[in-house]
């Protein structure tokens, strides 16, 4: 299917992020790798995106390149209302500060800090105080409210990746990427911290984008874009989990796994 034919869900939010004729080149010569090509991708306000795709299909590459941790090739990438390559190193750190959130596979909590110090660490560093009800708001929208004098190593792993998400949530970001945040969770715990995500996005109204391999998990998104050879190739609006690995399925069959 061609990018433009993809069929779209009505959607209302604001756009928070936008990339267009994003394309991302990695070598030269022989070892020339075209990880995204062309793409054009919106993500808006109130809106939970499942980011799907064989090995190598440029998940990861869109998820860096979106949120200014890579540079792009050529086309553009607009957080708000910023375009992200008219920026220096500096504005680009802020920007990752302040509009961004990252909750990442690897927890990266400090062990030495309690879960409050873990959660407002990146606003201490940025010297901003987070706003009190926003932060009460998140502890109890993830159930963190009695486990916040713990450090990590007093907590499961389900609460670890829960503070890692309220860590993201915290300075209220434009929006939150997420790689692969269940990866290290039992089933339990990873239908919980999905649970929590998408109750961020309904409750408290934050953007989240997720990349997964896991059906079950892309199921818990409001849609599903689907990555191959560097080019979105579908999107599934309110995706059931039987539906997102038949869609998989059939992809294979077309030969477009690495
Ligand atoms: N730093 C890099 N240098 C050279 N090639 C790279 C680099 N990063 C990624 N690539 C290549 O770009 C393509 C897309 O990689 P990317 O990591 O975005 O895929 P992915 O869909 O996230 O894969 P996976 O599911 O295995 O994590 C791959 O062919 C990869 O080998």
């Amino acid at each position: 299917m061609s990018p433009t034919a993809v069929p779209t869900t009505p959607r209302t939010g604001a756009v928070v992020a936008r990339a267009t004729g994003l394309s991302k080149v990695y070598g030269a010569g022989e070892t020339r790798v075209t990880a995204l090509d062309a793409v054009d991708v919106a993500f808006r306000r109130g809106e939970f995106t499942a980011i799907m795709g064989p090995s190598g299909s440029g998940k990861s590459t869109l998820m860096h390149c979106m949120a200014g941790l890579d540079t792009v090739s050529s086309g553009s990438v607009r957080i708000g209302d910023t375009e992200l390559s008219a920026l220096g190193d500096r504005q680009l750190t802020r920007l990752r500060r302040d509009k961004v959130g990252f909750v990442f596979q690897a927890f990266n909590l400090l062990p030495t800090l309690t879960a409050l110090e873990n959660i407002t660490l990146p606003m201490d560093i940025a010297g901003r105080r987070p706003d009190p009800e926003w932060l009460q708001e998140i502890v109890n929208a993830l159930g963190l409210s009695g486990r916040l004098a713990h450090r990590p190593n007093q907590l499961s792993g389900g609460q670890q990746q829960r503070v890692a998400v309220a860590r993201a949530l915290t300075s209220r970001p434009e929006i939150v990427f997420a790689d692969e945040p269940t990866g290290n969770l039992d089933s339990r715990a990873g239908a919980e911290l999905l649970g929590f995500l998408g109750e961020s996005v309904r409750a408290l109204d934050q953007t989240v984008v997720m990349v997964t391999h896991d059906p079950v998990a892309a199921s818990y998104a409001d849609r599903v874009l689907f990555l191959a050879d560097g080019r979105i190739v579908d999107e599934m609006p309110r995706p059931t989990a039987s539906a997102v690995l038949d869609r998989m399925k059939a992809f294979e069959a077309h030969g477009r796994t690495s």
